[in-house]
């Protein structure tokens, strides 16, 4: 079996609910419609739906379904070590919670109870630049922290953000490329309905001195306005990398790469991984599912990047789909978030506990006494319906 912190998961994590009936679904791909009835339409409306008519999240999920783990037989799987370390951050599984905006929407308690949940089970928890929590308020009750940076246009502001994160202990960058301005979400246009055009997600901002300063009068509107001009950063180019590698000293991930020549760009520029992702389907309507994106990348830099994966991932299962593509870790996004409005922390403890236990139990279904033994030869293409 395999341990995770105080938590044996695998084939003991059914005896997690053998006497009781939890009160949120184990069948993560449920967790969706359970969460409706805990969020306001207008959460739901901004966490559940993707850009356009929805067909990029429709063919992240399909490009699952094309995939078949093939389980092999009588190979010793008793015991399982799904260890490893990412970019020197140590983990129990290769699973990252990826960085979410805006978690007040799903829970009061937001990214805070995230983090704690995170670090409960020892996982590394990503802390959004849009985060309704500040760096140093969730640094407070955070184990491992990557920080993913919104890039803003004003200079001071991104170097201020980049010396608090260093200050606050997130070890790595995460700079998040696909989303230089928000996608076209018809959900959030039809509501009349951003966050943070009513000042939620913008703790980091409000928090920041640099971005204090820029302000001519203390007015809630006028940071906002402020901060939406900043947000925008369409015009950045490979050479503006240069920058964020001379003001952060630790690793940098670009988040956000879904073709090969910009995953063998970032090898060129020196970067040191890569998150193949189209960010849920939320950004580019009618782009390629992340899944299909991914075997071709990892063949191309695999060996010289950490490639990373999400966009998709509902269950143990898939992330195993994904580790035998090419993934060296995967990470986990709207499930969380459903946890998180179903239960504050708990219920985003309960949701990674499960997934990591699907996820145990699966490579000892399938023969693997270790997630690094996934390979091609553990998937076979589905039958063309
Ligand atoms: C409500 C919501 C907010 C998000 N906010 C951010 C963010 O602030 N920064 C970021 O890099 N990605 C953000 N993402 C994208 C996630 O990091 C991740 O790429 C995505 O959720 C993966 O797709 P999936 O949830 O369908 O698996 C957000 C996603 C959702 C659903
Ligand atoms: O909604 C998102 O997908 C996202 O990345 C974001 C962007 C700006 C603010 C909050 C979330």
């Amino acid at each position: 079996m395999a341990n995770f912190g105080d938590h044996q998961l695998g084939i003991y994590a059914q005896g997690m609910f053998a006497h009781t009936r939890p009160e949120i679904t184990t069948d993560l791909s449920r967790l969706e419609s359970q969460a409706a009835g805990s969020l306001s339409a207008e959460a739901m409306g901004y966490i559940v739906p993707s850009a356009g008519s929805g067909s990029t999240a429709r063919a992240n999920s399909a490009a699952f379904e094309r995939w078949r783990l093939s389980p092999r037989m009588l190979r010793g799987s008793a015991e399982r070590d799904l260890s490893c370390t990412i970019l020197g951050t140590k983990m129990p599984a290769p699973l990252v919670i990826a960085p979410v905006g805006v978690q007040t929407l799903a829970h009061p308690d937001g990214e805070l109870a995230t983090a704690r949940a995170a670090a409960a089970l020892g996982l590394t928890y990503t802390h959004s630049t849009q985060a309704s929590h500040s760096f140093e308020q969730v640094a407070e009750v955070a184990g491992d922290r990557w920080y993913q940076l919104y890039w803003p246009t004003d200079r001071d502001v991104c170097l201020s953000f980049l010396e608090r994160a260093k200050a606050s202990g997130y070890s790595v960058l995460v700079v998040t490329l696909d989303t230089g301005t928000l996608g076209w979400r018809p959900a959030d246009l039809d509501r009349g309905f951003l966050p943070f055009l009513k000042g939620e997600g913008l703790a980091n901002y409000f928090s920041d001195p640099a971005f204090k300063a820029k302000l001519a009068n203390e007015e809630p509107a006028t940071a906002v306005m402020h901060f939406a001009q900043m947000f925008s950063n369409l015009g950045l180019t490979w050479d503006d990398l240069s920058f964020l590698r001379e003001h952060w000293d630790g690793p940098i991930v670009l988040k956000g790469i879904t073709s090969v020549e910009d995953a063998k760009l970032a090898a060129e520029h020196g970067m040191d991984g890569l998150v193949v992702s189209n960010h849920g389907g939320r950004q580019v309507d009618g782009a390629v599912a992340a899944l299909d994106a991914l075997p071709g990348i990892a063949d191309a830099v695999g060996e010289q990047l950490t490639v990373m994966f999400d966009s998709g991932v509902r269950t143990g299962s898939d992330a195993a789909k994904a580790l035998a593509l090419g993934a060296r870790a995967v990470l986990l996004g709207r499930p969380f978030l459903y946890g998180l409005a179903l239960a504050g922390q708990a219920g985003v403890e309960h949701v990674l506990r499960c997934f990591l236990a699907e996820l145990d139990l699966t490579l000892a279904l399938c023969g693997y006494s270790n997630h690094r033994e996934l390979n091609r030869t553990s998937l076979v293409p589905a039958p063309k319906s």
